[in-house]
Parts: structure tokens; C-alpha cells; sequence
């Protein structure tokens, strides 16, 4: 999927919506425990009552490699899921990958060939000859970390090299790579007021920003500072959308979680278009 589709897909659905399948065993509905593939029964449910509410899915990775060969498994069934029932919708492996230019190859193709994500989320940290391998998959995006939501975040990302933020360097030095305009950006909503600045850098860009709901992140904030001309903005829930109840309604209840966010999304984009 393209950005342009991206965009219109925002527009038909007045979302921005990104949901995040972190699925944990022990906050899902028990009695799910008795399918045979309980994480997949789980992301298909929230997927079918959801998408309607939402242009993008983000599963984090860390949350299927954990139950071995089965998540991976479940992980597989999601995203062909997603992709045969529901095509319209954006997809994202969390996956935070990025290695030597040889193994970042591997993990691209795991991601995009494999498991056809639109999508991967990758650290900046080993630079260039290890974010091209991601960008070489032409039709596919490349999410780099730029300023994440956690508190770690001001350990490095916003100290200064040679005068300069290191994330403004991570945004500035990534738009030299070969076919950058395939990247987007993680920010968090928790770092909204640093959005200005950012925008500054990155003005077309998509971001993608974690941090609303468990975390504390303001997404009216996020849209004042971060908002472009084609919206330019995911911005996901996992925890405070997936987990709104452990009974047999949870489906019912993640979206209206969805839909408290869709409906403020929706006031945005009538404020800025
Ligand atoms: O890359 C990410 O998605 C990410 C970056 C970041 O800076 N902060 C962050 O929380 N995330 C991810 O976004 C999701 C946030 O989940 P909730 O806090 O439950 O909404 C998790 O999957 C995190 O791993």
C-alpha cells in the first residue's frame, strides 16, 4: 500500500487510527485459552470488530516470539488475515530490527516477503548500510526510530553530537539514504511538544506515534504540533484498546475504545481540513 491510498483510507474513515495487537496471554479473556490458537481467535476478533474504526494494525513482534514457534505461527495467521480479509488496512511489524547490511537483507525479507507487512519498524543506530536493505523493498516502508515515547529516550536521542540532537541528526542524515521517501518515523505522543521541530526536518513524512492511553500521550497535542497537509500522522493504542475487557464482550469493548479515539480524530481533521 501506498501513501497516497494511506491518505484516502484516512479520509473515507476519519482515522488515523493505528491499533496495536500486544497480545499477552494472561490479559486476554481466559476461556480463549481453550482455542487452538488463542492469540489468533484474539486479533481476529478485535481485527473484525474494529476495523471499520481504524486504518492500520501494529503487531509487536516481541509479543509472538515470546510463545516460540506457536506466536510465530499466530503472527503469520494475522497478517494473512489481514491481508485477505481486510486489504485496505495499513500493516506494521513492530519489530525494531537493523543490523549489518547482509542481515538487515533477512530481516526484510522476513517481514515483507514472508509475512507481506507493508511495513517495519527499524533502529537507526548502526546508519545507512543498515536501513538500505529495508529501503531497497521499493513498495514497502521502513519505520525508523527517531524520538521514542519511553523515558530512555533523553539518554541519547536527544543529547547533542556536534551541536546537534542526535534524533535531528537520525531525521536529517536518513533523508540522504537511497529511496528515503519510502521512510516514516516513529515519535512519541509522549514527545509531542517536540513535533514542531521535527516538522521542521520532516515536513511530508509520515510519523508513526506510540504512547497514547497507557502511556500518558496527548493526541491533541500530537495533531497541533504534527499534523501535515496529508495528515502525515498513525497514531497507535495496543493496551488501552485491546485489553478494555477480559469477558466475552472485549471485542465489543475494544471498539468502543477505538471509536473514542476515531471520534476525536475525526474533530481534528474537520479542524485541519
Ligand atoms: O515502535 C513503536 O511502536 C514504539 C515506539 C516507541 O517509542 N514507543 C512505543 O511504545 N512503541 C510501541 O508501541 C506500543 C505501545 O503500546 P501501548 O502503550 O500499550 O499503547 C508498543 O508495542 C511499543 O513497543
Amino acid at each position: 500500500m501506498n501513501t497516497t491510498q494511506l491518505v484516502q483510507e484516512i479520509k473515507k474513515k476519519k482515522s488515523f487510527l493505528c491499533i496495536g495487537l500486544d497480545v499477552d496471554l494472561n490479559k486476554i479473556p481466559q476461556y480463549l485459552l481453550e482455542e487452538e490458537d488463542p492469540i489468533f481467535a484474539f486479533n481476529r476478533a478485535i481485527i473484525d470488530a474494529t476495523h471499520h474504526l481504524c486504518v492500520a494494525y501494529k503487531p509487536n513482534t516481541a509479543f509472538y516470539e515470546a510463545y516460540g514457534l506457536k506466536g510465530w505461527k499466530s503472527l503469520e495467521k494475522t497478517i494473512n488475515y489481514l491481508n485477505k480479509k481486510y486489504p485496505e488496512i495499513f500493516t506494521i511489524a513492530d519489530a525494531k530490527r537493523g543490523d549489518i547490511g547482509n542481515t538487515s537483507t533477512m530481516y526484510a525479507k522476513a517481514f515483507f516477503e514472508d509475512l507481506a507487512f507493508d511495513s517495519v519498524t527499524v533502529a537507526p543506530y548502526m546508519g545507512k548500510d543498515s536501513i538500505e536493505p529495508f529501503l531497497a523493498f521499493e513498495d514497502k516502508h521502513t519505520i525508523l526510530l527517531a524520538l521514542t515515547s519511553n523515558q530512555g529516550a533523553y539518554d541519547f536521542q536527544t543529547k547533542a553530537v556536534d551541536g546537534k540532537e542526535l534524533y535531528k541528526q537520525v531525521l536529517e542524515t536518513s533523508k540522504t539514504y537511497k529511496n528515503s521517501k519510502n521512510l516514516m518515523y516513529v515519535v512519541g505522543a509522549t514527545k509531542a511538544k517536540f513535533l514542531a521541530d521535527i516538522r521542521q526536518i520532516i515536513p511530508d513524512s509520515f510519523l508513526l506515534v506510540p504512547g497514547v492511553g497507557a502511556q500518558g500521550g496527548n493526541l491533541q497535542d500530537v495533531c497541533k504540533y504534527g499534523m501535515n497537509s496529508q495528515v502525515g500522522l498513525l497514531i497507535n493504542s495496543s493496551r488501552g484498546i485491546i485489553y478494555a475487557s477480559k469477558e466475552k464482550d472485549f471485542a465489543q469493548a475494544a471498539a468502543l475504545k477505538a471509536e473514542e479515539l476515531q471520534k476525536q480524530m475525526a474533530v481534528e481533521l474537520n479542524r485541519h481540513f
